[in-house]
């Protein structure tokens, strides 16, 4: 089997079109920015402004048009970009598969696979399409997202030679032959030709997404309220002012318009916008730290997260572990411990775990004579692995004893192997049963290892019938233990560092490991971490959920847990309410890693870790995550910065607005005049994402509450309100304005007043001590500018503008001085009094 050539790969993958579930994305660039006018809003502002242009007011209506696809433009625009890179980030991440190409095994995007293609398949792969199987040992898979099945299933290679057209085949979800887009492989290796990618396989026919859209976060769920809050708000002022301007006897389509721009002008619009250019250059940032965030929403999610679960090894440890010694059942020095370690590990055919992989580093050991019938796989509820080895006569003559010609060589966490074995050997070679006293002595040099800061593994072996062709889980019975192979992992310097920082920042850390009690605790000690509550995976099979709920919260060390305790584990902190992060590398983590709400991996770790997780570390160093924390925050910050404005100073212009309906004997302002106001306003907020956030506002996990913006609405809100009535009263009775003056000088009053705020409200310290990111000074400032010197331009007429008198800037000024003043006041009393009272309540 040599593959496809890579000339027939590219013209299959014309015909086939890419190897992926969803439906293409690649939506013509002119038709997503159209999909942008879809706001029921726009529409009616559209077809209202066409219809005055149709009784004569052609200009205004032109004007409506321009302002209009103006503001769309710079949505589109802006969150277009933020897309466009968070793309490509998660690019740089995307699964490969092995496949042959041109004769040769290459790493191949899994989105360019393409019918007949053969594939190479080892433990911890994802199964990239339906295929059938050419070679396969020991290879079992797991398939319960296409048939809920949670066991692993053995699949087998095809006996009969798969038809190259394998498409017209018939595929059925338990042929032994066949895998399929959607599994994964638990153990052994395979090497598979593929039939049908994409929404031809048999999980793309079902139509199920295989990158599950995450359930929303609670930041998501939160800005939908929002919305909703804001919504209601709207509709009410809307209904109000048409109602007066009816009775008012006021033009009925001018009204209409009217309302509809306060509308307008009322709606965040612009907030997922700023959400999602805020995350953008949050994972850019992120990316630049050797962290891609292939879902940028994960960035919200670890601002949030106030716990960060952890599994132990290359997380805390290096990862680089050590053979350090090798001993017999009584802690001696034993090579025949070595060499049966080295043969299990050298002929085990699934994931190479770290400790496989520092056996065989340890010392060459010859294998020749040997060679393997069988497996028994390696899996996370067993904590071992089998080998059924077959060795050649004339061999092993040099071992103190004959050696049995086929034997089964078990090894894995001692604790469970011990619990298998009928006896044990001697120093000195002899086979001894297993009795009480023995154990003891046993279980004394295997906790003697552990105090020493080892990780051990057991190792036991069995001679089996001569014939035995298929080893079984139940084989693993009536043992012979040989000894221990102890390892050395040791603590990363920079682990207790970060665990440190992210305890000082509001975030406990919590150990979930499969290795044992004493093990872990060696490590905690050495990283500086205090163990303050401790359970084991034995106490939780006993636990029923509750239970488990109500002890998670007071634990911080889960030891010899499975992969399905881990899951528990995580859902029982969520319950609790907790925002959880997960971060693991093995096959044994992606269940959890799926469940959290932030699940991290590793660029090494295994394609299921990689695929369930929601960002990927290049680098292992958890300092980087105490950094993406921070980012999560800042982010959320400035998102808040935005909101806080909407509500406060926004609404509080809007509802004056309205308000003013009644009393004015005209409208208080054009309607187009409101679109400008409402544009002007967007574009001076663009530079929002980029501004700094103070340290105190990162110093704790931030979560989302509708009470405090509801208070800070409350709050801030009616101040806009005053000074605009104010504005009225002063407009009138100072300067003595007609209609036109009127409107202009509340349009640049209205402005610089919701502008300026920003300086305020982005920070909870006094202005001066916070400093703004300069573009936001320059937008801002830039803004305000332009809508004093507006009036003074060519451009007035159109817009319904007149020349203001010089009194009207002196007014200006005082009126701006007094308004900022107050709402500084107004949010230290907030932030001092009202917000903390509010939050013990
Ligand atoms: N290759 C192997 N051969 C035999 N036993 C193994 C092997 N790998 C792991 N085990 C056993 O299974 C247990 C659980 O595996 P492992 O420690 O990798 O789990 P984990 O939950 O990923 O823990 P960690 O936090 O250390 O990553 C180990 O403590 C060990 O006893
Ligand atoms: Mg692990």
């Amino acid at each position: 089997m040599n593959g496809l050539t890579s000339k027939q790969a590219q013209g299959l993958l014309q015909e086939h079109g890419p190897n992926r579930l969803q439906k293409s994305t690649q939506t013509a660039l002119a038709l997503q920015f159209l999909a942008y006018f879809r706001n029921p809003l726009v529409l009616i502002l559209l077809a209202a402004s066409a219809l005055s242009a149709l009784t004569g007011d052609r200009s205004g209506a032109l004007i409506i048009g321009v302002i209009v696809v103006m503001s769309v433009t710079l949505d589109f625009v802006q969150a277009h970009r933020a897309g466009a890179a968070a793309d490509k980030l998660a690019l740089q991440v995307a699964v490969m598969a092995s496949a042959l190409r041109d004769g040769v095994p290459m790493e191949v995007p899994v989105f360019d696979l393409v019918p007949g293609d053969v594939v190479l398949l080892s433990a911890g792969s994802l199964v990239p399409a339906d295929s059938t199987l050419l070679e396969a040992h020991d290879f079992f898979v797991n398939q319960a997202q296409l048939t809920g099945e949670p066991f692993p299933i053995e699949k087998k290679a095809a006996t009969a030679k798969p038809q190259p057209k394998a498409q017209d085949a018939t595929w059925d979800l338990d042929a032994s032959d066949r895998i399929f887009l959607g599994s994964s492989v638990v153990s052994g290796s395979a090497t598979a030709l593929i039939g049908r990618t994409g929404s031809a396989t048999a999980i793309g026919q079902i139509a199920v997404d295989l990158n599950r859209t995450a359930p929303p976060t609670a930041f998501e769920q939160g800005t939908r309220q929002f919305g909703m809050l804001i919504m209601r708000l709207t509709l009410l002022m809307v209904l109000f002012t048409l109602l007066v301007n009816v009775a008012l006897h006021r033009p009925l389509l001018e009204s209409f318009l009217f309302a509809v721009a306060l509308a307008v002008g009322l709606t965040p619009e612009l907030l997922p916008m700023v959400v999602s250019v805020t995350l953008t250059k949050g994972a850019l940032r992120m990316a630049a730290l050797q962290v891609i965030v292939k879902r940028p929403s994960a960035i919200q999610d670890m601002g949030a997260m106030d716990v960060l679960c952890t599994d132990k090894t290359g997380t805390l440890t290096e990862a680089r572990i050590k053979l350090e010694k090798h001993t017999d059942a009584m802690g001696q020095p034993s090579e025949r411990v070595l060499q049966l370690a080295y043969l299990n590990s050298f002929f085990e055919s699934g994931l190479k775990s770290p400790l496989d992989d520092a056996i065989l580093q340890h010392t060459e050991q010859d294998v020749t004579g040997w060679t393997k019938v069988d497996e028994v796989p390696f899996d996370f509820e067993r904590r071992r692995v089998s080998v059924l080895l077959q060795l050649a006569a004339g061999h092993g003559q040099t071992q103190p004893q004959v050696q049995p010609q086929r034997q089964l060589i078990v090894k894995g966490a001692p604790e469970d192997i011990l619990k298998l074995c009928t006896h044990y050997e001697s120093t000195d070679g002899r086979e001894l049963p297993l009795d009480s006293a023995a154990r003891a002595q046993i279980d004394a040099v295997f906790n003697q290892l552990g105090e020493e800061g080892f990780r051990v593994l057991g190792v036991a072996w069995r001679a089996t019938a001569a014939d035995l062709q298929h080893a079984v889980v139940s084989d693993e019975s009536a043992l012979v233990f040989a000894g221990f192979a102890a390892f050395l992992d040791p603590p990363k310097a920079s682990a207790g560092l970060a665990l440190q920082a992210m305890a000082a920042s509001g975030v406990a850390v919590k150990i979930v490991t499969g290795d044992n009690e004493r093990v872990t605790r060696h490590v905690c000690e050495q990283l500086g971490v205090p163990i303050v509550g401790l359970l084991t995976g034995t106490e939780i099979a006993t636990m029923n959920d509750d239970a488990l709920r109500a002890r998670v919260e007071s634990v911080n060390l889960f030891c010899r847990v499975n992969p399905s305790q881990k899951n528990r584990i995580i859902l029982a902190l969520k319950a609790r309410g907790h925002v959880v992060g997960y971060l693991g590398d093995g096959i044994n983590d992606a269940p959890s890693l799926h469940t959290a709400d932030v699940g991290i991996s590793v660029k090494d770790a295994v394609d299921v870790a990689q695929q369930a997780a929601a960002m990927i570390l290049l680098e292992h160093d958890l300092m980087v995550l105490h950094a993406g924390i921070l980012e999560g925050r800042r982010t959320f910050g400035n998102v808040m910065k935005y909101i806080m404005m909407a509500t406060s100073s926004n609404f509080g212009n809007m509802f004056s607005m309205a308000a003013a309906t009644v009393f004015l004997p005209f409208l208080p302002m054009l309607p187009l005049q409101i679109l400008l106001n409402n544009l002007m306003y967007d574009v001076s907020e663009i530079a929002l994402p980029l501004d700094d956030v103070d340290s105190e506002d990162l110093a704790a996990p931030k979560r989302w509450s509708m009470a405090f913006i509801r208070n800070f609405m409350l709050t801030i809100g009616p101040i806009s309100s005053l000074f605009d009535f104010l504005t009225f009263y002063l407009l009138i009775r100072l300067i003595d304005a007609d209609e036109a003056l009127f409107h202009t000088g509340w349009f640049v009053e209205s402005i610089a007043t919701q502008v300026l705020v920003i300086f305020v409200i982005r920070t909870r310290r006094n202005p001066l001590r916070s400093h703004p990111n300069r573009w936001l000074v320059l937008t801002s400032l830039g803004v305000v500018v332009a809508a004093m010197a507006l009036p003074f331009t060519p451009l007035a007429p159109l817009l319904g503008f007149v020349p203001l008198p010089p009194a009207y800037f002196g007014l200006l000024t005082v009126l701006l001085v007094l308004y900022l003043l107050m709402v500084e006041g107004a949010k230290q009393w907030f932030y001092r009094w009202l917000l903390p009272r509010s939050q013990t309540h």
